[in-house]
């Protein structure tokens, strides 16, 4: 392809498995001439993981779960003797628990979750964001993926909104701070994907379909979709973008009520 990403090397951390976003993005990198490293979440995902890594001739496979830092430490430290310097990071992690991700936000959460989603799903981008700084001595893009449940109400996203809402107010902060050494911090806010974090929502299905009626280009995204954007912000291209939320969604974030013919069948019922 282009080869825009030739010479650059980065590290992917949130493969799940082949409909991860993460895993569009790293795709479309590599077919771009990019160099990838891997992270992946245990030992369960390291088996999914490897093949697909392998697949794009990565052969930087490491464990790093983000709830312990030690081993978000140890991954970056593996990266700085193995390369010396980095160029992008796109973190695609999110966690909360599932039974939380369902009902009314008032009612369903509790601390302990609370602090752990908050800890997984945006703090841990602080993290990732203070490891790789270091070794991005020429400049460099960091990536993470975010969803417009944080700044407007969707059933049942509930916790998971307002740990989007901190990410994105991390991605602004860590623009600012890491902008004079040349470092660009972006999101993807991406629509509803089939993914494994994208099902523990409740009503997922709904949300998918409520996306596919009302959305300006009438359809979900795809993969390949996020993965443009992804190369876009973590390429060359983008070299005057930063602290952006940058949205992949078919243009439903623009949207405030449903299209008329939609509230005309609700009205028939
Ligand atoms: N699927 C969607 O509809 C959608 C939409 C917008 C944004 N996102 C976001 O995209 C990102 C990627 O999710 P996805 O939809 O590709 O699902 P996914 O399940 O494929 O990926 C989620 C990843 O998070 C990782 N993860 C969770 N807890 C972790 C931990 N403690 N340490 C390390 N890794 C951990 C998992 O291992 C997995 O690889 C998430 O931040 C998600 O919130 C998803």
């Amino acid at each position: 392809m282009s080869g825009i990403m030739s010479g650059k090397r980065g590290l992917i951390m949130g493969v799940a498995n082949s409909n991860s976003i993460a895993w569009g993005i790293a795709k479309t990198l590599h077919e771009h001439g990019a160099e990838l490293a891997f992270t992946y979440q245990g030992d369960a995902l390291g088996k999914r993981v490897k093949p697909l890594a392998e697949s794009v001739g990565a052969s930087l496979i490491l464990p790093c779960d983000v709830s312990d830092f030690e081993t978000v430490k140890s991954a970056f430290d593996i990266l700085k003797d193995e390369w010396g310097t980095l160029d992008f990071v796109v973190h695609a992690i999110g966690f909360s628990n599932k039974n939380e991700l369902k009902g009314r936000y008032v009612d369903a959460t509790t601390r302990e979750n609370f602090i752990q989603t908050m800890v997984i799903s945006a703090y841990s981008f602080t993290e990732v964001a203070q490891c790789a700084a270091p070794l991005m001595t020429n400049g460099g893009s960091l990536l993470t993926l975010t969803y417009g449940g944080s700044t407007r109400v969707m059933p049942n996203y509930n916790v998971m909104g307002v740990a989007k809402a901190a990410l994105e107010a991390s991605v602004r902060y860590l623009a600012n701070d890491l902008g004079p050494d040349g470092i660009r911090v972006n999101a993807i806010s991406a629509g509803p994907m089939r993914t494994l974090a994208g099902a523990g929502i409740g009503d997922a299905r709904a949300m998918f379909a409520h996306q596919q009626r009302n959305a300006p280009l009438q359809r979900t995204v795809t993969q390949e979709e996020v993965g443009g954007s992804g190369l876009y912000l973590l390429s060359d291209l983008s070299g005057g973008v930063t602290g952006e939320i940058h949205f992949v969604d078919s243009g439903y974030n623009i949207t405030s009520m449903p299209r008329p013919e939609q509230l005309k069948s609700v009205d028939d019922k």
